[in-house]
């Protein structure tokens, strides 16, 4: 088995509302998310993806349609964020995406796993695996969401 990530970007703004600190501001991040897929090389002379476990390029599509093109420049927003969520609702065809939950980065990575994980399981099948999402909020913080049946 084989890993590999590809990496994407994107801009968006959240606030965390019951944050003690700078984070209950509305702010912005430029965030960068990593896509880690697990699956066996192929093995294939003459096809475009010969030596690859997918072409990174069909992770990026994914990714786009999926997260990155939804959540590019919106504001991310928690459904319970009532004050957030009426003032953007003001601002006619403003790009918002409501979250169930707070929108710190270790929800969003879980938001973002569970949207890709069965976007390619039902594009490529189970023999290709998403193993890990990976959401920097800036450089130096990052989250983890990986698959719970994760063994050591
Ligand atoms: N566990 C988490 N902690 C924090 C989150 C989060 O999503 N999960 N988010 C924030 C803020 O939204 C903020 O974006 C991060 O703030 P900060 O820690 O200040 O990060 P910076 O890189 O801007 O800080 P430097 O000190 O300049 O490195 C807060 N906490
Ligand atoms: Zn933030």
């Amino acid at each position: 088995m084989i890993r590999i990530t590809r990496k994407m970007e994107f801009d968006a703004g959240h606030r965390i509302p019951d944050h003690r600190s700078q984070c209950r501001n509305l702010h912005g991040h430029r965030y960068v998310l990593e896509i880690t897929l697990e699956g066996e090389v192929h093995d294939a002379p003459g096809q475009s993806d010969n030596g690859m476990v997918l072409d990174f390029s069909d992770i990026k599509a994914i990714a786009r349609e999926k997260i990155v093109d939804p959540w590019d420049h919106a504001f991310l927003v928690c459904q319970s964020d009532t004050a957030v969520l009426e003032f953007l609702k003001s601002m006619p065809g403003h790009k918002t995406v409501v979250t169930t939950k707070v929108p710190t980065a270790e929800n969003l990575a879980q938001l973002a796993f569970d949207v890709l994980a069965p976007a390619f399981t039902q594009r490529y099948g189970k023999d290709l695996v998403l193993h890990r999402v990976r959401l920097y909020e800036t450089p130096n913080c990052w989250a983890d969401a990986t698959r719970e049946t994760e063994s050591c």
